[in-house]
């Protein structure tokens, strides 16, 4: 009773879950700016106005995550982890990674320096390709894993690593293959008692396993080379897993640095600081060939500032206010979460008036902020000018964007995926002329790839400048 309105339901199943922003928005244009939807067992709400977003996500209550997630947890109490978890375990975790990625130079420069040495790769390896089309490159993905696997683990992988390559192939094959069926038994737990032949068929959880296998055997290896070495020895800040196994060292019986909690732990900063960052790089590569006058005018300004011979670093940040328009336009423009990672309701409540029972899935839906022409003239144009006021400085928004979550669970990579997208982002326009390829006409047309939006897998001509 007196739950937010919503679609009709087919009893005891619910409706298909959702995935896109788009139909998410649809609900929202019939129900309005809360609306309600079940799928099996697990009753959603989905929130679409920013301010009402900003406010729920701010409070203690909504700060949990649905069961569901863990069904994929590399810890054996099911309990650990950063992104999945809830509760004391969660703080625990939160506070820890925030602290370790402070210490170990978020926002600082000697991560800037490692920063600009993954854009020097990225460049090298990209000029390999001569111009020639070519769909994303994999070096995407690594120069992005480069920077938060330091941090974690204390080692970078080379731009064109086999293990990296092999990780990105069983996660390419689980996301070109994930239709709404993948996702069925999270909502229907007695799937999973379907004989095995089914539900490779039906849900392809061979990939799944695949996929969890390989990120598993990665933890595992790390770990125990960490392990190998003699903590107690290094120092603290050497890289994050140190730093944890240490804690476990350190602790009492109420200690709650956990191997399985690790495990998740590294598992959820591998996957979050990476994929993130790469897709968001795919769509920088886009946008600079969807919209070859914005790409001239960053070139342009970039050129009068920094000598060719001189790489961009944070401290021409001032002097790049177009830079930091186009990053901040391209997150909005982009909406990779195009649907927020869910929170759980911890306790009965209510929002906007109506109730809110407990353990109810709440989702917000950025690609509807992103777009509410509440916030954005011309939402549906990519439009890096928006964000600069008429003597040309960059000015950051204060409404209307969610990229990073905002409230209890906001990003905790936020300042070091800025610092990525900023250096690489430079390192590519300085670099190179990204074209479409000769006779071919690019559209903003999009794939969700396991939630995130990402511009559908075009081919591009990366042309090195003289
Ligand atoms: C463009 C890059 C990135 C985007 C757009 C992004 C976006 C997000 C969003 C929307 C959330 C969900 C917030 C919520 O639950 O309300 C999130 C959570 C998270 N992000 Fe990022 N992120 C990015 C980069 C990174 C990086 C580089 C790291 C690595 C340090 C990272 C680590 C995390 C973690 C650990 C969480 C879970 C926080 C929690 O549950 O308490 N992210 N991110």
């Amino acid at each position: 009773a007196n739950m937010p309105p919503g679609p009709w339901e087919v009893p005891f199943l619910g409706r298909v879950p959702l995935l896109l922003g788009t139909d998410a928005q649809k609900l929202r244009e019939k129900y309005g700016d809360i609306v309600t939807m079940r799928t099996g067992s697990l009753r959603c709400v989905l929130l679409f106005d920013f301010k009402t977003c900003k406010e729920v996500l701010g409070r203690a209550e909504f700060a949990g995550r649905p069961d569901v997630f863990r069904d994929i947890t590399l810890d054996d109490q099911k309990t650990g982890g950063i992104i999945v978890s809830q509760g004391t375990q969660w703080t625990h975790e939160r506070r820890f990674v925030l602290r370790s990625l402070r210490n170990l130079g978020m926002g600082k420069s000697r991560l800037e320096e490692a920063i600009m040495l993954e854009a020097k790769e990225l460049v090298d390896d990209i000029r390999k390709y001569e111009g020639r089309p070519t769909t994303f490159p994999n070096s995407f993905i690594t120069c992005s894993l480069n920077i938060v696997w330091q941090m974690v683990a204390g080692r970078r992988y080379d731009i064109n690593s086999l293990e990296v390559d092999k990780l990105y192939k069983a996660n390419k094959a689980l996301q070109d293959t994930a239709t709404p069926l993948f996702f069925l038994p999270m909502f229907f737990p007695w799937m999973r008692k379907l004989p095995k032949f089914v539900r490779n068929l039906l849900f392809k959880e061979r990939l799944l396993d695949d996929f969890i296998k390989y990120r598993q055997q990665m933890v595992n290896e790390t770990i125990e080379e960490h392990e190998r070495r003699d903590v107690d020895a290094l120092d603290h800040a050497e890289d994050l897993i140190t730093a944890y196994l240490q804690g476990m060292k350190e602790g009492g019986p109420d200690n709650l640095f956990r191997k399985g909690s690790l495990m998740q732990v590294i598992a959820d900063l591998f996957s979050a600081g990476s994929d993130t960052v790469s897709s968001s790089l795919k769509w920088v590569a886009f946008l600079l060939a969807r919209y070859p006058d914005v790409a001239e005018r960053l070139r342009q300004q970039i050129d009068d500032v920094v000598p060719r011979d001189e790489t961009v670093s944070l401290l021409h940040k001032p002097k790049l206010p177009l830079l930091e328009a186009f990053i901040t336009e391209m997150l909005r423009f982009s909406s990779l979460l195009e649907l927020n990672l869910q929170h759980s309701a911890l306790q009965d409540t209510s929002i906007l008036g109506y109730f809110i029972p407990k353990d109810t899935s709440i989702t917000v839906c950025n690609y509807s902020i992103h777009f509410d022409p509440q916030y954005w003239r011309h939402p549906h144009e990519f439009l890096p000018d928006r964000f600069l006021d008429p003597a040309g400085n960059f000015v950051a928004p204060r409404e209307g964007i969610f990229a990073f979550g905002l409230g209890k669970r906001q990003c905790v990579g936020e300042a070091l995926a800025r610092m990525e997208l900023f250096l690489f982002t430079a390192a590519l326009v300085q670099n190179f002329d990204i074209r479409a390829p000769r006779g071919v006409t690019l559209t903003d047309e999009t794939v969700n790839r396991m939630g995130v939006r990402c511009p559908l897998d075009k081919q591009l001509c990366y042309v090195p400048r003289g």
